[in-house]
């Protein structure tokens, strides 16, 4: 089983607003509603193309509802931890420049923190844990370590999305998996990528330091994998985007949906781009028809050779 951690989920209000005035009254063109959180995007991009996940995180609220019920409706598993404040609303404003404004997200208790550990205690050797999103304030900011520790007792793989600290800390866990944007991965060595090359080079230390595989995403610039023995850019289809909220989430879900399904290394990271560009030109995340439609156009250049 896969299983997603959101330790702080969110409602994503997504609102367009033609030209958007700071200190009017501003009122929107259209709006929609989903459940939001990155490891619950990964496992609602999962279930689009036919792979099982159990979602675990703490969620609290009328808006931990919304976000339960959905995914219940959509016969995603979840195994959420209850507490007693709101799950966050997060505003994804669309106007002139893309624009985020994600909530502080409830209070957890130490009590619900030791109920969350639970979960963990039945997963098995062949499971995969992916930590995807920030921590919450109130967690202590070590908690994705303790998460990896009793992953690396049970030989269990961990995935992560994660940015910043959490990341920095992660890489020395020797992760099977993270999916880091350029600007993240350029965090991480304090300087700016903003070409394949560059992200191939820092990317590859990270290989060096035992991370099993590096994803790099690049917008529209294209992806990188790089594996121990070898390294493979993809480029991304052109298209309209969007909604580019859930993009880089949908590459790990479905670079991960190919991987549980025995596709070679390459045949996922394939995929993975292919569903990240199709959340980006999508409304809300990607389905498997438009995954399914993208898939010709993504080229994989490994070491020179155009595959
Ligand atoms: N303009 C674009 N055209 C085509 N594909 C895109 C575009 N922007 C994003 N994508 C797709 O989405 C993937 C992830 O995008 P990006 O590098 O922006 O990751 P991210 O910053 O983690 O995403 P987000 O935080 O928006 O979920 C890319 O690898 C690509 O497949
Ligand atoms: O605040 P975090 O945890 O870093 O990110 C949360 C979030 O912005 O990430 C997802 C898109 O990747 C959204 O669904 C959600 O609102």
């Amino acid at each position: 089983m896969i299983y997603t951690v959101t330790l702080n989920p969110s409602v994503d209000y997504i609102t367009e607003v033609a030209n958007f005035e700071l200190g009017a009254l501003n009122r929107t063109a259209s709006d929609s509603k989903f459940p939001g959180g990155k490891g619950i995007n990964v496992s609602r991009v999962m279930k689009r193309l036919g792979v099982e996940s159990s979602a675990l995180g703490f969620i609290g609220g009328f808006t931990g509802d919304y976000v339960k019920d959905f995914l219940t409706k959509e016969n995603i598993d979840t195994s959420f931890i209850t507490v007693k404040g709101d799950t966050r609303i997060n505003i994804k404003l669309k106007t002139n420049v893309e624009t985020e404004i994600n909530g502080l997200g409830p209070s957890i208790a130490n009590s619900e923190v030791e109920e969350f550990f639970k979960a963990f205690q039945k997963m098995e050797q062949q499971d995969i844990v992916v930590l995807a999103g920030s921590i919450p304030g109130t967690l202590p900011s070590t908690i994705y370590n303790e998460i990896i520790s009793i992953c690396r007792d049970k030989e269990i793989k961990v995935v992560a999305d994660v940015s910043g600290d959490a990341l920095k800390e992660i890489i020395s866990e020797k992760p099977f998996l993270i999916k880091p944007n350029h600007h993240e991965l350029g965090e991480l060595f304090e300087t700016e990528i903003s070409s394949i090359d560059e992200a191939l080079h820092y990317g590859r230390q990270l290989v060096n330091q035992g991370v099993e595989n590096v994803i790099v995403s690049l917008a529209e610039k294209g992806a990188l994998l790089i594996t121990g023995n070898s390294s493979y850019i993809a480029n991304v289809p052109k298209g309209k985007v969007l909604n580019s909220v859930g993009a880089g989430d949908s590459v790990v879900g479905g670079f991960l949906s190919a991987i549980s399904k025995n596709h070679s290394i390459e045949d996922a990271f394939r995929i993975g781009v292919a569903s990240g560009s199709a959340t980006a030109f999508s409304l809300e995340l990607c389905n498997k028809e438009k995954v399914e439609e993208l898939l010709p156009q993504i080229k994989i250049e490994k070491e020179g050779e155009v595959k």
